[in-house]
């Protein structure tokens, strides 16, 4: 059976940071939902590849059966048993296409939530851009976009989990090392 922890937080509040980290420490494959996206994108061939660009600029969430046919294929692929979903599941659509799918082959451990408010997410946001992050949605008009679809979209699935009692809720706003200590925490309790 595999194994799944699900990564969420707002745009900016160091899912991709942590992320590395655990996979460090841990051994866990890391898929970042918006990394498929991005490399699928690009595939010169790619039968999604101006829709996928259009949902990213304008902060949309990709229809789930684009989005989970890429994590399942790159889960398929890795042979490995242990992953981070980093990204995803960001919406209804996300969540039910995901459970339709893949529910009765995975077993999800639990849901890492990072909690940041809007403006430090916002800034590191604008900082990564600026820093030549190449990504279309780092600036100010698409990260509007982008905060709006995760209070309407994403937040409720955050309280979905919550409500599951599979939240485990870490404070972000601190320096990356800070926030990872509080990580590490939660991964040994699930050992
Ligand atoms: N704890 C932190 N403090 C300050 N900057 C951070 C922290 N974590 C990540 N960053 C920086 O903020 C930006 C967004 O981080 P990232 O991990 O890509 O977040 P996300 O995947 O949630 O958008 C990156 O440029 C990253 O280097
Ligand atoms: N489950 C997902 C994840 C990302 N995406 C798209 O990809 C964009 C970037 O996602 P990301 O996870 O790389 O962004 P960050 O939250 O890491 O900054 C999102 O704004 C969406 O347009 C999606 O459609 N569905
Ligand atoms: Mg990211």
């Amino acid at each position: 059976m595999k194994n799944v922890v699900f990564v969420l937080g707002a745009p900016g509040s160091g899912k991709g940071t942590q992320c590395e980290k655990i996979v460090h420490n841990y051994g866990y494959v890391h898929l970042s939902a918006g990394d498929l996206l991005r490399e699928e994108r690009a595939k010169p061939n790619s039968k999604h590849g101006e829709l996928i660009e259009d949902y990213i600029r304008n902060g949309k969430i990709v229809p789930v059966e684009i989005t989970c046919s890429l994590l399942k294929d790159a889960m398929e692929k890795s042979g490995r048993e242990h992953f981070l979903i980093d990204g995803f599941p960001r919406s209804d659509d996300n969540l039910r296409g995901w459970n339709r799918a893949m529910s009765n082959e995975v077993n999800l451990q639990f849901v890492l939530y990072f909690e940041c408010p809007e403006d430090v997410c916002v800034g590191r946001c604008l900082k990564r851009g600026s820093a030549g992050s190449g990504r279309s949605d780092d600036n100010m008009e698409s990260l509007k976009k982008r905060f709006k679809t995760y209070v309407n979209d994403t937040m409720p699935i955050i309280d979905h989990y919550q409500s599951l009692n599979l939240l485990r809720k870490i404070d972000a706003n601190r320096d990356a090392d800070e926030v990872f200590s509080d990580v590490k925490v939660v991964f040994e309790a699930a050992k």
